[in-house]
């Protein structure tokens, strides 16, 4: 069992891959062997996070999930624990696994109970609903287990996944439970990771319950989570021209910020030298605060030799450069008033597109609002499926696309996508994703593959607000400088 950090690329499966998983695992096995380690690992867990707990309430559902809380209720009862029992199955019709721990259970003379429990518990156990999940809103006493299991406000471990949430999309039922522990088994779940995954698993532990991992990869995964970049030392006999020059183009009138944020973060985040294009031509000169800033017009800039940072503080004006920013050769990033272009206009959808065809480096760096834009759909189907609407922009436009958002999702044709698990809500603030854009183009100027150019760039970005002190407001402009010491 192991607490998941993001430090290795563990692999993502969804509900049909962990399913074949465990056919071919069960196969292996003595019966019922999955379903008991199941439940030793979760009392194993329990006793972990709450030493001290006596009552605990271990709610089951119907089905294998509920088996596993059965499991577990068996052996936190054997260590002396007072063990609240409560089943929404029925022992004649439950799945084979389930079955056998209900009687198990029962053996030992643990009452199991169908009603609500009353009073205070130490730990709820939430086994209630796992990959069987559907899309249904719970009824009855599933509902209303639910919101008891909210209610106790102490620690919550669920089995699997929270009941009601989803494990290929990370979407809840509008009732699903709030967990402080999750212990996914067999497989990690997309679902955790991403849209309402990170807000309601809480912790999240896995165990691949025996799986060695090459029997992982004998499954396709859906997804893997980003895991921290190798950063190379400089060589000493390196310069400037080493690490690549980035030209940041935006800054429409009024917008002339976003493009200095992520010219700025671009500088920090190691380019050699980076240029501002800006689009208003009574724009600054100079940025005295950053003199390592070389400003020049856009029509002056010299578009075959750097990486364009696209986008940012464009304005509608962004339209007018596009079509020369798209058919350079240069890597290329994407983002915000560039993107929104893009989607108004098939013509320079075709252009973008064309770029795959000739090898060109492209990231895109939607948030959902653009991205659902891109895709001529809505916000919701986007934040319905962030993988699936990942990847379709990725197949859709040849590149690289970076899907802004409660576990970022990092896709490109051909390579399992990635999803990002640093970072937090701090980043839910004006001008951090211009300084996104720019750390994206630091990277690829740097001359990393359009893909490894994100996912580098995504992580570091979420990083730094995890590790930002507490007592400081994160802005944008200490983002783009590196972090809060950096001044
Ligand atoms: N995958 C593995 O290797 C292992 C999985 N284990 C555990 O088994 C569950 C999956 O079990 P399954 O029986 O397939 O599904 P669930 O228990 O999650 O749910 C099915 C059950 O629930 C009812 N149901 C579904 N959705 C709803 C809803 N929205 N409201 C009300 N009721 C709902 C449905 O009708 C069924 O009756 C997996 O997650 C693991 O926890 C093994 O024990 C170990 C190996
Ligand atoms: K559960």
């Amino acid at each position: 069992m192991q607490l998941i950090t993001p430090s290795f690329h563990h692999p993502l499966h969804g509900v049909e891959q962990t399913r074949q998983l465990e056919h071919a695992l069960a196969q292996t096995l003595p019966a019922h062997t999955l379903m008991q380690r199941a439940g030793l690992t979760v009392a194993r867990l329990a006793l972990a996070i709450t030493p001290h707990a006596q009552r605990i309430w271990i709610a089951c559902g119907p089905g294998n999930n509920g088996g596993d809380g059965l499991e577990a209720a068996w052996h936190l009862q054997q260590w002396g624990k007072h063990c609240v029992v409560t089943w929404l199955g029925d022992a004649g019709h439950a799945p084979a696994d389930s079955a056998a721990a209900h009687q198990k259970l029962t053996e030992a003379g643990v009452l199991i109970q169908t009603k609500a429990p009353s009073g205070h518990f130490d730990l709820c156990i939430d086994a209630l609903l796992g990959i069987g999940t559907s899309p249904r809103e719970p009824q009855g006493p599933m509902a209303d287990w639910i919101r008891l299991i909210n209610a106790q406000g102490g620690p919550v471990l669920s089995v699997d996944l929270p009941s009601g949430l989803h494990a290929d999309t990370g979407q809840t039922t509008r009732l699903s439970v709030q967990a402080s522990h999750t212990l996914s088994l067999l497989t990690l779940k997309p679902g955790l990771f991403t849209a309402q995954g990170r807000d309601t698993a809480g912790a999240i532990w896995f165990d691949a319950l025996g799986a060695e991992t090459h029997t992982l990869g004998t499954v396709k995964p859906l997804a893997r989570l980003n895991a921290r970049p190798l950063v190379h030392t400089r060589q000493h006999a390196s310069h400037k021209g080493s690490y690549g020059d980035v030209a940041v183009i935006g800054g429409a009138a009024g917008m002339t910020g976003a493009a200095l944020l992520a010219a700025s973060a671009a500088l920090h985040a190691g380019a050699g030298r980076v240029f501002v294009g800006l689009l208003d031509d009574d724009a600054l000169k100079v940025d005295a605060q950053q003199p390592e800033l070389m400003f020049r017009s856009f029509r002056s800039l010299d578009l075959s030799s750097m990486t364009l940072v696209c986008g940012c503080g464009g304005g509608p004006v962004i339209q007018t450069v596009l079509h020369k920013v798209l058919t350079s050769q240069s890597p290329v990033v994407i983002d915000a008033d560039a993107l929104n272009e893009i989607a108004k206009d098939s013509t320079l959808q075709a252009t973008l597109s064309a770029r795959r065809g000739q090898k060109l480096a492209t990231v895109l760096t939607p948030h959902p609002l653009e991205a659902a834009r891109l895709l001529a759909i809505s916000t919701h189907q986007i934040q319905g499926d962030r993988l699936a609407a990942a990847q379709a922009m990725a197949q859709r436009f040849g590149c690289t696309v970076v899907l802004k958002g409660s576990g970022t999702v990092i896709a490109c044709p051909e390579q399992t996508p990635v999803i990002n698990i640093t970072g937090n809500a701090r980043l839910a603030s004006a001008g951090t994703g211009d300084v996104l854009a720019g750390m994206v183009g630091a990277q690829l100027a740097a001359g990393h593959t359009a893909f490894d150019a994100a996912c580098r760039a995504v992580y570091q970005h979420g990083h730094l607000a995890d590790t930002w002190s507490p007592e400081l407001a994160l802005t944008a402009k200490q983002l783009a400088n590196g972090g809060p010491s950096c001044g």
